[in-house]
């Protein structure tokens, strides 16, 4: 069964994306983004996208979440919300998938938040939720995945 948040949790995660969107430092897509991560711990690890000249170096706002809680020792979570300034609901990049993979349960609720959130009720059967939240998982962002268990498999000699 998926595993879900509570109305507070949910709470926790949008506000802690929000906040860390003010953080941004994205001059060159001027596409400012916010990560929140909530901890099984029920602490908050928030992440901005922080770009560079050579455009490459850029990381994430998932990214920058998922490597500052890993580096701090903190490695297990329950949930995660990203929003960006755009009013549709912004699914995190390829690159980002994969890491997040690597961490989180693909049944890890993941809230993907409109920039104007929150937005009007949403049509019943539109696939948005309370405030125009779209509620995905890993395992639906990323299918078929390959993860950390696959490199303890058996291997030919
Ligand atoms: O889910 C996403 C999508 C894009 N970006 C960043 C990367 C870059 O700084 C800017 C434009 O791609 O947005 C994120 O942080 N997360
Ligand atoms: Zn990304």
């Amino acid at each position: 069964m998926a595993s879900t948040l509570n109305a507070e949790e949910r709470t926790k995660l949008i506000e802690g994306a929000f906040e860390a969107k003010k953080y941004s430092y994205s001059p060159y897509s001027k596409f400012p983004v916010g990560a929140a991560l909530l901890a099984n711990d029920g602490s908050i690890i928030k992440g901005a996208n922080v770009e560079n000249a050579s455009y490459g170096g850029t990381i994430c706002a998932e990214r920058t979440a998922i490597v500052k809680a890993v580096s701090e020792g903190i490695r297990e979570f329950i949930g995660l919300a990203v929003v960006t300034n755009v009013s549709s609901a912004i699914s995190p990049c390829g690159i980002c998938r994969q890491v997040i993979r690597e961490f989180c349960p693909l049944d890890m609720p993941i809230l993907l938040v409109p920039g104007d959130y929150p937005q009007p009720p949403p049509a019943p059967d539109s696939g948005y939720g309370e405030g125009g939240v779209k509620e995905t998982t890993l395992g639906i962002l990323l299918p078929d995945s390959f993860g950390p268990e696959h490199l303890e498999l058996p291997r030919k000699s």
